[in-house]
């Protein structure tokens, strides 16, 4: 097998920071990238780690969204018609091309993980399957499980790539085409995603890439070809897109935000408990929808806790995302810090103790020097009233809160609309299962946090949304059951 990129885009070229400039179309249906209609209301997309200008996106109208959708339609007729193995050869040709890619290039090491979820569906090939049900008289019935049709993905920024991924590979291994619109702010990976696709013989028009923001989203959304709408954001945004979807009673699957208590009892192995406290905040620099941001600590062990997590914070190397040693980048944009840093000020302002970090930072390195760095932050003196504990931040601060006993704890953890995921760290094995089946989340790690191998499934309670993306179960939140009856006797008419 070539071991050389396959893809010759300018994306897929070695690029280190500050140098890479997108000038193709980042539309992509039919096959093809697809040039604007009209780039009147073009944006400007900046890089976080330099806030230059990486490249511009030009949202789509409904001419171009409709011509996307019908791509997308007539790919399905035929894709849907495959067996699920025929399928199956072609997205594995896809996680291979995702992998030797990474291999080569270093802006895709990061998402070279993400080739593991078509290796994973691949096994789910064999359990899209129906069942058989035996009736009196040898009549019987049975099940098939069919593909819905064009499915829209819908993205947030913080993962570009994972996002478009995690819905376009169950929602195809299913039978389904895809329309995903990305971030405005993230436009250019979901195109990436689209070539390798079709490098990997995956038909034209079955995944597309229509660009833009609110307005394209409610055209998708509303779209009468479209049966299913999967989206990844905020709240109020997922409130919206359910409420269009309604009006078409089409499936939704909403992965919205969180608020995750992380609770350190005790009795934990308290050198793991702090690397889960470190993960489950800075990862990605906190822009991580599941981040364990109520981080509850038994009181006697906070000042070790604290001491510890504080030291190690302040070692966090903070810079260019395309270096090997960095551990922390720039959040997306200039408003996001600005909200963040707020976030930070306003908790001061209610009473919290800043421990490190929490302000602009700038690296050495002149390059980075407009970009929007935040240095990671570790709040203590919280308390559940603050805003800081409430809401959701998304970016690189941990709020730290004493508790005494586990029913005071578990209380306060679940007092809170959001129910994405959990984390416990306790060396008594009854207590962390009593703790996760209290907790009202859709996951809950035990001993560790921020672990998300594609197999495992992953979604929210209450008002983090609905629908699980990953495992197998994702194969039901992308088709349709139909029950065929069959009679081997005679008709028996009451008329
Ligand atoms: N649960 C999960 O899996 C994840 C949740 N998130 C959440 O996403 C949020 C951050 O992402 P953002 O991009 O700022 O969220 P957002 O809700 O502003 O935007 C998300 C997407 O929806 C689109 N959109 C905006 N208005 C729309 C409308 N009226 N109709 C249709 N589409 C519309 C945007 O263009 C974007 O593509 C955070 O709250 C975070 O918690 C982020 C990643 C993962
Ligand atoms: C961090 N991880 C991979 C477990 C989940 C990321 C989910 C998201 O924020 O999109």
């Amino acid at each position: 097998m070539a071991q050389q990129p396959l893809l010759s885009l300018p994306e897929f070229q070695s690029v280190s920071t500050g140098t890479l400039v997108v000038k193709e179309p980042l539309n992509f249906w039919a096959g093809a990238r697809v040039k604007p209609k009209d780039t009147n209301n073009s944006e400007p997309v900046y890089e976080p780690a330099t806030g230059r200008v990486l490249c511009d996106m030009i949202p789509c109208g409904e001419e171009e969204v409709d011509e996307a959708i019908k791509s997308a339609h007539s790919a399905y007729l035929k894709w849907s018609k495959l067996s699920g193995m025929e399928r199956a050869r072609i997205m594995l040709e896809a996680a291979r091309i995702i992998r030797v890619n990474a291999c080569n290039v270093a802006g895709l090491k990061k998402i070279a993980k993400n080739g593991n979820i078509y290796t994973s569906y691949l096994r789910m090939v064999f359990l899209y399957s129906g069942q058989h049900i035996q009736l009196p008289g040898g009549s019987f019935a049975y099940t098939r499980r069919e593909p819905l049709g064009v499915c829209v993905g819908i993205g947030a920024w913080n993962y570009p790539f994972q996002i478009a991924a995690w819905k376009s590979a169950p929602a195809m291994a299913c039978g389904n085409a895809m329309v995903f619109k990305p971030s405005p702010m993230t436009p250019v990976t979901a195109v990436m995603l689209a070539e390798i696709y079709k490098e990997a013989g995956v038909p034209d028009g079955l995944f597309n890439v229509v660009q833009g923001g609110a307005e394209t989203g409610g055209l998708l959304c509303h779209h009468p070809m479209v049966a299913k709408v999967s989206f990844t954001g905020s709240v109020p945004t997922g409130k919206k897109v359910m409420e269009m979807a309604a009006k078409g009673v089409k499936q939704v699957t909403l992965e919205l935000g969180g608020k995750s208590p992380l609770i350190i009892f005790k009795d934990c192995e308290l050198e793991n408990a702090i690397k889960g406290a470190l993960m489950a905040n800075f990862l990605t620099q906190g822009e991580v929808c599941c981040n364990g941001t109520r981080v509850f600590v038994q009181r006697e062990i906070m000042p070790q806790f604290l001491e510890e997590v504080v030291k190690r914070t302040k070692a966090i190397p903070v810079g260019d995302p395309m270096c090997e040693e960095t551990r922390m980048s720039a959040l997306i944009s200039k408003p996001h810090m600005e909200k963040v840093l707020g976030f930070i000020k306003q908790a001061r302002e209610q009473g919290a103790k800043v421990l490190c970090g929490g302000e602009q930072f700038l690296p050495n390195d002149p390059k980075l020097k407009d970009g929007y760095f935040v240095s990671p932050c570790v709040l203590d003196n919280c308390r559940d009233d603050m805003t800081c504990v409430k809401e959701e931040i998304f970016g690189p601060v941990m709020s730290v809160l004493s508790f005494d006993t586990e029913e005071e704890v578990l209380q306060r953890a679940n007092n809170t609309t959001f129910g994405l995921a959990s984390g416990v760290f306790t060396r008594d094995i009854a207590r962390a299962h009593r703790v996760a089946a209290n907790l009202q989340a859709g996951t809950c790690y035990i001993n560790n946090y921020n672990v998300g191998p594609v197999e495992v499934p992953f979604g929210g309670y209450k008002m983090s949304g609905f629908g699980r993306e990953n495992g197998q179960v994702t194969i039901e939140y992308y088709s349709q059951l139909k029950t065929v009856v069959v009679e081997m006797g005679d008709v028996e008419s009451i008329f």
